[in-house]
């Protein structure tokens, strides 16, 4: 998969709703109800972190609920990218960009959500052919305020912030002409996941799923 392809194939997926849940699962038995909870309330496209051993069957669990699109983050190395294809990923997110992370992603046909830091690694990834990228760590890296700044010269790269954005400042990313949508861990907080509180995670999807872009 090029670079242009996998760049509109994640711009579908960012305007499908104007949040990304950002999701660390430890056990594989809450990823049907969590994943369930969460499309019901809006939010399709799902974002599950390869930081935990069960990341992979919550890939492979989650992928069997009807409406989902469910993809893996914290991609680091060609090895994560070929674990989440096994999985069944649709879509990878990376907080970073190495060369053979992105060569493994397009010989593999993932369509990768690559993380930049600062105009130069954006100018990089366009360079590539990658216009839609992962602005991380959002809110450290001085927050929309700099996407802002960025909109002027780069007007061609759209973005997913992700990192410390909540529903206090979700709002000020989606006003900006150059953010597609948001990633954000606040939809599925973990202790309503280990306590099974799936109508408060439809909830909190519910109002992430109505911000205005
Ligand atoms: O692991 C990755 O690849 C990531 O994508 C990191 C996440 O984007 C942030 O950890 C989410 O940040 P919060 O919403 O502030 O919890």
């Amino acid at each position: 998969m090029t670079p242009q392809e996998a760049s509109r194939k994640n711009e579908d997926l960012c305007r499908r709703a104007p949040v990304i849940p950002v999701l660390v699962l430890k056990d594989a038995a809450t990823a049907r109800p969590l994943a369930e909870a969460l499309v019901k309330g809006g939010l399709p496209a799902l974002e599950v972190t390869l930081r935990t051993d069960a990341a992979l069957d919550v890939i492979r669990e989650m992928s069997q609920v009807e409406g989902g699109i469910v993809g893996a983050g914290t991609l680091l190395t060609p090895k994560d990218v070929e674990a989440a294809k096994e999985a069944g990923a649709l879509f990878g997110v990376s907080p970073g960009a190495t060369d053979r992370l992105l060569d493994a992603c397009e010989e593999m046909d993932l369509p990768l959500l690559p993380g930049t830091a600062t105009p130069s690694e954006a100018m990089r990834l366009y360079e590539r052919g990658y216009t839609v990228q992962k602005f991380f760590p959002a809110e450290s890296n001085g927050g929309a305020p700099v996407l802002k700044a960025w909109a002027a010269p780069l007007p061609q790269i759209r973005f997913c912030p992700t990192g410390g954005v909540s529903p206090a400042n979700a709002a000020d990313y989606l006003a900006l002409p150059n953010v597609l949508c948001v990633g954000g861990s606040w939809v599925a907080p973990a202790n309503a996941i280990e306590s099974g509180n799936w109508a408060h995670i439809e909830q909190l999807a519910r109002e992430a799923a109505t911000l205005a872009r």
